[in-house]
């Protein structure tokens, strides 16, 4: 059902079907037809390394997130492949986020569809039975910290500008329910509330040390490490590991599934009202100001 959405998304965006599959192809060489997410494919050791190439941020625009969904999807149906590192392919910025011009100017039926794609995702991720590692070589605000905080480990790359955190506050709008569920599980309830209130963005010994990311890296040694943790993760037993993951996430997805339209609706009608929108027509003036 998901993923005939997302096709349909991709069909409407252009995407030629059939060809995004080979992105995900398992004979180790790069394959590239999809666009912006490059898969790295090690069938002998049952990982793939996929790869956010959409420039200029990685900011989550809907034909991003769409082919994302659909190369998990592929990955997790793909018995070879036991574990999956995330990454960026633009060292510096390993995620910006949703991508703000998909929340600004639009109409409702899109918005609806984009936060749709936006739920997909999170679902994929956080109950996904592969072993996700997020290898956040970048600055990682916000959408892009979601991400990371859906996979089971992340590595973070020790440079002061590559802050990590749930910022939507900075920008006038606010974390949803499920957002908050997935901080919260990382870094506990009174963590958590501080940092939402705040919009706390972390560079990465604070990171560490709240529980954001479980490890902080010299730049060059993000994948490497990311490669030994999975390595490590992957001599558990995939059901027994699975099972575990379940019993400790479900509840929280099943949370969404169950509102999941109601959801959807709250956002529409949120991002939709007047004063929302000028805020974040003002943040994206802030975001190109900063650059002159
Ligand atoms: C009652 C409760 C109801 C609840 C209902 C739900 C409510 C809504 C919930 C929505 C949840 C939102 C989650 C999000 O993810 S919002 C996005 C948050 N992201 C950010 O704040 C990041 C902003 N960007 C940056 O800080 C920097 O760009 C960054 C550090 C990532 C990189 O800096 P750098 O200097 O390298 O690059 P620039 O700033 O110059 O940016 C280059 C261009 O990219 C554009 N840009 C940046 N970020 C985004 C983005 N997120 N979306 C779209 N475009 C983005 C930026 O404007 C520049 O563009 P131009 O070259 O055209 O100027």
């Amino acid at each position: 059902m998901a993923l005939v959405a997302a096709r349909g998304t991709l069909l409407r965006a252009g995407v030629r079907l059939g060809t995004e599959a080979a992105a995900c192809g398992r004979n180790g060489t790069r394959r590239s037809a999809s666009h912006r997410v490059l898969v790295e494919p090690d069938a002998a050791a049952g990982i793939a390394t996929i790869k956010f190439k959409n420039p200029p941020v990685n900011s989550l625009t809907l034909e991003f997130l769409t082919e994302l969904i659909i190369c998990l999807e592929k990955l997790e149906n793909d018995k070879t492949f036991r574990g999956v590192i995330l990454t960026s392919n633009s060292p510096g910025i390993f995620s910006a986020g949703l991508d703000l011009r998909e929340m600004c100017g639009k109409n409702p039926a899109h918005y609806a569809e984009y936060w749709r794609a936006v739920q997909e995702l999170w679902l994929k991720l956080y109950v996904s039975n592969m072993i996700l590692v997020a290898a956040i070589n970048g600055a990682s605000p916000a959408g892009g910290c979601l991400m990371s905080l859906s996979c089971d480990y992340r590595v973070l790359a020790d440079n002061p500008r590559y802050k990590v955190g749930l910022n939507e506050t900075l920008l006038g709008i606010v974390a949803p329910f499920w957002f908050r569920d997935t901080l919260v599980n990382t870094i506990g309830h009174r963590a958590s509330e501080r940092a939402l209130q705040l919009g706390l963005l972390f560079p990465p010994a604070e990171a560490l040390q709240v529980g954001m990311v479980d490890q902080v890296v010299p730049e060059d040694q993000v994948h490497s490490t990311a490669l030994s943790v999975i390595t490590q993760w992957l001599a558990i037993p995939d059901h027994a590991r699975q099972l575990t993951k379940s019993m400790m996430r479900k509840a929280t997805t099943d949370n969404l599934i169950k509102q999941r339209e109601a959801d959807i609706q709250n956002f529409v009608s949120f991002i939709s009202r007047d004063s929302i929108q000028k805020s974040l027509q003002m943040y994206i003036e802030k975001l190109k100001q900063k650059k002159s």
